[in-house]
């Protein structure tokens, strides 16, 4: 159990410096916000949905105010450049400027009933107190993008962060308390993600568990709810291959795979893991890509024209070597890579060639900056190998032929699929994946039917 006063370091991983302290909070800390948002419920999903609209606009009026400092908190635990900091500020607002609309749009309907002195009336309500569990590689995004359909659908919500990057959360919070939304509809629980996640399984007040992290976790969390059936969103790993086939503008793909790879320096769930090139164009391609990766900046993000910073800790330095050296073992060539002075957690984009589907880098989530290129022949061969995966989450495709463009994508077991685009994720589409990359949908209309029980009245006239 932990103990009373108990504080987790938050550091800058660019620069190993302490910025702050937070609680390591455990059981009771779990419990007691459970108390708060169980109270808070009975009058936040008894306001009208556009009563809650309205303070929803307020908080997302509020984050846009405070773009720059929620970006700089970002920046300094997270490590991501100021530019992606900022990016994903706006990111993770549109969701709540998108749910708070999206809530007055939880229509009912009415069913003809069999019987003509019967009428059938069906209703969305609110799940209830809903448990957020969230990563450190999106510290603002993937909390709003289950905070916002949660509360605007009348729900209240009890989140733990990733404790490497507690403070965003802590700071959105506070933003959504000045704009009015009672303390008790939205808290923050920093500390031990064991003792936190189990009193909010066991507390038949949570309706639902909210889970973006690694399959590995989410899959433990998945058993552990069934002891008291509750709801649950799982947004878990992913392993994207993207495929330019022969007929594809080299530049949209240099720049499409650009864009994936290297985001958050390779560190989110979408990033391209394997890169596929019809043989007839490798070379002009591999030569393309390396001579615009080659341009990328390696620093501290809070550095003017920084594209990539640091890992997040040394466990992911070290796996990106891992995958390279495995690589490098079993034959691959390296076009580019890692040739910084830095140290510590920064590690260079990296390009492999001659690469073979036998290698960890091809079948694992590396979660940094390295580009494994391989070739293919055909549209089967490429679906057959990119389907190979137990991952399902987003695949990338970049063809001139629109017959290719859809023939291929339907075929891909993915459930985000970019054609001719690297940069796929917005709050308007339902973000999310098929086979262990997870359960249900973020973002769109369905990102809040994930928030909300069905109910029909049956009435005897
Ligand atoms: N599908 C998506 O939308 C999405 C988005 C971001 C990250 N991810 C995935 O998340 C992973 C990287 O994030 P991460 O390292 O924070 O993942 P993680 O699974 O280690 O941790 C995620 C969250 O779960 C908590 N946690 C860890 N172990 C736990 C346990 N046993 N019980 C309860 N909670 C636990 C952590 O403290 C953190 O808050 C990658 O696999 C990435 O693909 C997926
Ligand atoms: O890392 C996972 C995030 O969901 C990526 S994105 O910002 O939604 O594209």
């Amino acid at each position: 159990m932990t103990k009373n006063n108990e504080v987790i370091e938050v550091t800058n991983p660019a620069t190993g410096e302490v910025v702050d302290t937070v609680l390591k909070g455990g059981k009771k800390e779990a419990v007691e916000a459970v108390d708060k948002a169980y109270q808070a419920f009975q009058d936040w999903s008894k306001q009208s949905v556009y009563e809650r609209s309205a303070l929803l606009n307020k908080w997302y009026a509020l984050v846009e105010e405070h773009e720059a400092e929620l970006a700089r908190i970002m920046t300094i635990e997270q490590g991501k450049p100021l530019k992606e900091a900022t990016g994903e500020i706006r990111y993770a607002n549109s969701f709540i400027s998108w749910y708070a609309e999206e809530g007055k749009r939880l229509y009912g309907e009415t069913i003809p009933a069999t019987a003509s002195d019967k009428r059938i009336v069906v209703s969305r309500q609110p799940v209830g107190v809903i448990a957020a569990i969230t990563p450190w590689n999106f510290p603002a995004a993937m909390i709003t993008r289950k905070v916002a359909p949660a509360l605007a659908s009348g729900c209240t919500a009890v989140v733990k962060p990733a404790s490497a990057t507690p403070l965003t959360a802590i700071r959105l919070r506070e933003l959504a308390v000045e704009a009015g939304i009672p303390e008790g509809v939205l808290q923050i629980v920093t500390g031990s993600s064991g003792e936190i996640s189990d009193a909010w399984m066991a507390d038949e007040r949570v309706r639902k568990i909210s889970f973006t992290g690694s399959t590995e976790v989410g899959k433990s969390l998945m058993q552990k709810s069934a002891k008291t059936v509750k709801k649950l969103s799982l947004e878990l790993g992913g392993h994207a291959p993207l495929i330019v086939m022969g007929d594809a503008d080299i530049e949209k793909a240099v720049s499409g795979a650009v864009a994936s790879k290297y985001r958050n320096a390779g560190q989110t769930c979408v990033c391209a893991n394997r890169i596929y090139v019809h043989e007839s164009i490798e070379q002009e391609f591999a030569k393309a890509f390396k001579e615009k990766v080659a341009q990328l900046k390696v620093g501290d993000g809070l550095e003017e024209g920084v594209d990539i910073g640091p890992l997040i800790d040394k466990s992911a330095v070290e796996k990106v070597k891992h995958h390279i050296e495995d690589a490098l073992d079993k034959g691959a060539e390296k076009l580019l890579g890692n040739e910084i002075e830095k140290e510590d957690l920064f590690f260079g984009p990296t390009i492999l060639t001659n690469v073979n589907d036998e290698m960890v880098c091809m079948q694992e989530e590396t979660f940094g900056p390295l580009a494994p290129i391989t070739t293919f022949q055909t549209k089967e061969e490429v679906v057959k190998r990119a389907n190979n995966s137990p991952y399902g989450l987003a695949a990338y495709l970049f063809t001139e032929n629109l017959t290719t463009a859809i023939e291929v994508s339907e075929q891909l077991e993915y459930g985000i699929v970019g054609i001719n685009d690297g940069a796929p994720s917005t709050a308007q589409a339902p973000f999310g994946g098929f086979k262990e990359s997870g359960l249900g949908r973020e973002g769109g209309h369905h990102g809040i039917d994930e928030y909300v029980e069905v109910k029909y009245l049956s009435i005897q006239l």
